[in-house]
């Protein structure tokens, strides 16, 4: 088993001494082009209240939200592009919800991470959504691998075709279509690739192991929310931080967002990274004993072993902010959850076969179903299948109920950057075919 820690600790510097700084590199950084696209299906009339903050726009119906997303328009609401785009004139420049710096194409470009087209699974409710922009894609791909190798130390020379297979670039750009630059995406890249250094190293197969997992994930949570404690026991904390590969990840990626994100939602970063290292847990414990859940069990595992912690960074991504008030809404929860649910199954569905092949038992929803309830492994992967398919037209229709009930441009857009994420998220499981194949069922 390769050691996570792989190459040499970094030295122990602070936390705020090593803290980097960010380079935008944001060529014509002043307003290239619009973050959002300028049409949009919202229907009219919205009342949009010059000073309220609070502009008025409701979908009246799920379709409608869905097609709000900036990913998959087809018609223009005058109205929510106006939101969206911000106000104009002069001096309205720092009210922009969010402007998208263009990204220099290289004199020579570097090997496009062009997609082989995997086919979608054959019934599974999903949206298509446009190839991500190749300038963008490129740019994050040259950006994560340098943070990689370069700040972090993540892996070890043998490990670079997996990490280049993971497609990282293509798969944060299709997510994040409204990101104002591209250090706004490296955002969430660098905190996809440190989660699952930490999912790969610490729990499955990068050396992982259900065995001392607990104290393994709550040392690495620290590099997230961050040990207070005295000065003669800080130095040994601020050590352990550079001591493997995940934790160096964990912690330099952290850095990066509390830069750009609001106290709050950095808060909110680390309630969602604590809950899914309790999903962590639980799997864990389960493959200590040989546990095989109710498939409701296993559904209320897998909604904390979960994605969630990357959709809901769609706003510190996008450069605006969900207010704490609005995040905590129990409605707006329950969206989340679903949208958390829905995407986690679109990986257990992709990556079936994969998971059959790797050592022992590994759960998803269609061996759970088909253990528990007894049923061939085709008709329970086609029941996984309806499973996620109800759990996103539960989403959406619940999106929209959210929307229609507290219709400011925040929740919108929010609503609308987790359904974005949730297609990018699709897309990139489709079209990812280094690592999933789908089973011969059709
Ligand atoms: C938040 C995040 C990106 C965590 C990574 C692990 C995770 C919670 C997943 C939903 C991915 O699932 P899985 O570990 O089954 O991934 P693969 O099937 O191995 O791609
Ligand atoms: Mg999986």
């Amino acid at each position: 088993m390769p050691d996570p820690g792989f190459s040499r600790p970094q030295p122990s510097l602070p936390a705020a001494a090593a803290r980097p700084h960010i380079h935008t590199h944001a060529a014509g950084s002043a307003a290239a082009g619009e973050a959002l696209p300028t049409k949009s299906p919202l229907p009219g009339p919205p009342s949009v209240h010059a000073g309220e903050g609070a502009a008025a726009v409701r979908p009246s119906s799920p379709a409608e939200l869905r097609h709000a997303n900036p990913a998959v328009v087809t018609q223009s609401s005058p109205a929510l592009e106006r939101i969206l785009r911000g106000p104009s004139g002069l001096g309205t420049t720092g009210l922009h919800l969010a402007r998208r710096e263009e990204v220099p194409v290289p004199a020579v470009s570097p090997e496009p991470e062009a997609p082989d087209e995997g086919k979608p699974i054959p019934g599974l409710y999903h949206h298509p959504v446009p190839e991500p922009d190749p300038a963008r894609v490129e740019e994050v791909s040259r950006r994560i691998k340098a943070w990689a190798v370069d700040e972090v130390e993540m892996y070890p020379p043998e490990w670079e075709d997996q990490f280049d297979g993971f497609s990282t670039g293509r798969y944060m750009v299709a997510c994040h279509p409204d990101a104002p630059t591209v250090e706004h995406v490296m955002l969430a890249a660098r905190l996809m690739v440190a989660e699952n250094a930490v999912d790969d190293c610490y729990c499955e197969d990068h050396g992982g192991s259900p065995v001392g997992l607990g104290g393994r994930l709550l040392l690495a949570h620290t590099a997230l929310d961050p040990l207070h404690t005295t000065k003669d026991y800080a130095p040994g904390w601020v050590e352990s931080l550079g001591s493997d590969a995940p934790r160096r990840a964990y912690r330099s990626a952290m850095e990066y967002f509390v830069q750009k994100a609001t106290p709050s939602q950095a808060d909110r970063f680390r309630h969602d990274m604590a809950r899914l290292h309790m999903g962590y847990l639980a799997e864990a414990a389960w493959a200590e004993t040989d546990h095989m859940p109710e498939v409701w069990e296993y559904l209320a595992m897998r909604q904390f072993n979960n994605f969630r912690p990357c959709p809901t960074l769609t706003d510190s991504v996008g450069g605006y902010e969900l207010p704490a008030d609005l995040h905590a809404r129990p409605d707006m929860q329950r969206v989340i959850a679903l949208a958390g649910n829905a995407t986690t199954i679109v990986n257990d569905l992709y990556s079936y076969t994969k998971e059959l092949k790797s050592p022992g038992r590994h759960l998803n929803l269609p061996v759970v179903i088909a253990e528990r309830e007894g049923i061939s492994d085709r008709d329970a992967y086609l029941k996984a299948v309806e499973v996620h398919n109800d759990l996103m037209h539960e989403f959406e229709s619940e999106s929209a109920a959210v929307a229609a009930a507290c219709p400011v441009p925040s929740v919108l857009r929010f609503l609308r950057g987790v359904a974005v994420w949730l297609d990018g998220n699709h897309y990139w499981h489709q079209t990812n075919t280094y690592r999933y194949s789908l089973p011969d069922f059709w």
